[in-house]
């Protein structure tokens, strides 16, 4: 794993959105596996202020979501399709069909689970993955103890992850106890993969992560074995690491 190391969430941001931008114009039919949570919005606003600036163009881009809540009512603005309308796709000129994000609302969620993985092979598969990181280590929506080989599948949030997420909703009742997210395996699958982490709340799963041991028990451990993983993290979110080398 690369790390790089940052002063701040906006240098991260920037970083991000740069390495990014380099990588769409280069390849400009790519597939970019998006992550949503507070770490990437600013990485979202660099990619639209570039697009502005420099006219980097999406025309032709796909992106496919990790993850998406069960049960929230189409348009709700907790959802992670609104999350990604609001944050990014309206200030683009990328084609609304060629945005994926599974559907929380499937009438029947092991058929969705089953397409929405179908649909990643489809799509030529994932050339760079965006992952946040929870605290617990969780990335997508898989909590800690999902199996690495897991596919795209259905979860129970673990508690403390519907805390966390619950500063978005007006309170934890209403932060749904569900939700679909692509699996380990199919994030492992993704040829280049970049993590984010900003914030001391941050700083024990990033320590864990670059020293920790490989165990189902802490998600992230998974990326220790992919090929093409970077880590790009600011000084808070590198606190413990610090401390502890
Ligand atoms: N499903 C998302 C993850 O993809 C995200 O990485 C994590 C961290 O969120 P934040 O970036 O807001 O800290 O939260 C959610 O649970």
């Amino acid at each position: 794993m690369k790390i790089i190391r940052v002063s701040n969430y906006e240098d991260m941001s920037k970083q991000a959105g740069k390495l990014m931008v380099e990588k769409i114009r280069s390849n400009p039919s790519m597939v970019l596996g998006l992550a949503t949570g507070s770490t990437p919005i600013g990485v979202y606003q660099y990619l639209i202020k570039d697009h502005k600036d420099n006219s980097t163009s999406y025309k032709n881009i796909k992106t496919i979501n990790l993850d998406e809540y069960i049960g929230l009512p189409f348009g709700d603005s907790n959802s992670y399709h609104d999350f990604m309308k609001n944050n990014l796709f309206n200030h683009l000129d990328i084609q609304h069909e060629n945005t994926y994000i599974p559907n929380g609302n499937a009438k029947d969620l092991d058929i969705e689970c089953a397409r929405y993985e179908t649909l990643i092979q489809e799509i030529g598969g994932i050339d760079l993955q965006i992952l946040g990181i929870g605290e617990n280590g969780h990335i997508g929506f898989n909590e800690p103890g999902t199996a690495f080989d897991s596919r795209t599948h259905i979860v129970n949030l673990a508690e403390n992850t519907r805390v966390a997420n619950s500063r978005f909703f007006q309170s934890i009742a209403d932060v749904p106890t569900h939700a679909i997210t692509m699996g380990i395996a199919s994030i492992l699958d993704s040829r280049e993969i970049f993590l984010l982490a900003s914030g001391v709340k941050k700083a024990q799963a990033i320590a864990c992560l670059m020293t920790g041991k490989w165990s189902e028990d802490f998600p992230a451990s998974a990326l220790m074995h992919h090929k093409n993983v970077t880590i790009i993290a600011d000084e808070d979110a590198l606190t413990v690491f610090d401390k502890e080398n």
